[in-house]
């Protein structure tokens, strides 16, 4: 593991980006997050960040500290007995307390959501094409022969070799690496425009997590997408990210380009962050040094 050189301050992606909430020029804007459970406690307290058209924020903490529910509360996804206060405004669509029928038609458009086990959004039985077909159809309306090729084209854009083939095959008939990069093609197919990416790589492999990492960079920066990438690990975030917002026990501790994060911390949660990825990178370059 090495903390990877910070992308340079200037490095959000380029290009015609779409337009943004038109009052805030924010794509996604959450105010005051607070996410309770039935009996009042706070798991995530008063949480405030905004991604803008074609930026990418980190989200970093340690296990536990309210990343996941922030993703989920971000497409009203909160699992049941859990309630959002505050905000979250998702291209000029409030979020929290929407009706499922609203919540609908932003989710995919708008942001979609790549999970840390693909099998959370893959149905174990149905085969890989069919999946994907599904939101293909429903967002452009095809069928026939032209379904069958854009399905094609799909897992083709994640790099996925012999593309016909998975198509055929069940979730549980190809590799973990591909089933992630099936779900990502999945999230991709109405072209949203924030993709949530929650630990993607975390269960992989650390060659397979290089590769997807590698992918979801060129994707994100092909399609002009904004990015909300949530991991416990600096090193990857500094890898894909611009700017970081780093938690703790539900709330925001700091939050700042990563070049300023990584390179001077202010508060002392994100100083030992920072501290034990640079301890490990040493211990590697040591033995590396001795071999
Ligand atoms: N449905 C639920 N009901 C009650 N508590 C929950 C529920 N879901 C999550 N929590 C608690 O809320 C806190 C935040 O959980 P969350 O999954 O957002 O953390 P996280 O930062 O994503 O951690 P991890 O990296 O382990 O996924 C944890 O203490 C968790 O146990």
């Amino acid at each position: 593991m090495s903390i990877p050189d910070p992308r340079p301050a200037t490095a959000t992606s380029t290009g015609k980006t779409p337009p943004a909430d038109t009052d805030t020029g924010e794509l996604l804007a959450v105010r005051e997050l607070t996410v309770r459970t039935r009996t009042g406690q706070a798991l995530v307290d008063g949480l405030s960040f905004a991604i803008g058209p074609g930026e990418r924020l980190g989200l970093i903490g340690e296990s536990g500290s309210g990343k996941s529910l922030t993703s989920l509360a971000a497409l009203g996804l909160l699992p049941g007995g859990l309630t959002a206060e505050g905000s979250i405004r998702l291209a000029g669509t409030e979020i929290v307390g929407a009706p499922e029928k609203r919540l609908v038609k932003v989710r995919g458009r708008d942001a979609a959501i790549v999970f840390q086990e693909p099998l959370t959004a893959l149905d174990p039985l149905m085969r890989v094409g069919r999946q994907i077909a599904g939101p293909l159809a429903r967002h452009q309306g095809l069928k026939g022969a032209a379904l069958r090729s854009a399905v094609t084209g799909a897992l083709e854009q994640v790099r996925l070799p012999d593309p016909e083939r998975i198509a055929r095959a069940r979730p549980h008939e190809i590799s973990g690496g591909q089933r992630q990069r099936v779900a990502l093609a999945m999230a991709l197919a109405c072209a949203p425009r924030l993709l949530i990416a929650d630990e993607p790589t975390t269960a992989l492999d650390v060659t397979v997590q290089a590769e997807l990492l590698g992918l979801l960079d060129t994707l994100v920066q092909e399609r002009n997408m904004s990015l909300l990438f949530i991991s416990h690990d600096l090193a990857v975030v500094a890898g894909i990210a611009d700017r970081v917002v780093v938690m703790k026990d539900g709330r925001a501790v700091e939050e700042g380009s990563v070049r300023d994060v990584v390179g001077a911390p202010r508060d002392p949660y994100t100083a030992a962050l920072v501290d034990s990825a640079r301890t490990l990178e040493d211990a590697l370059e040591r033995r590396k040094a001795a071999r």
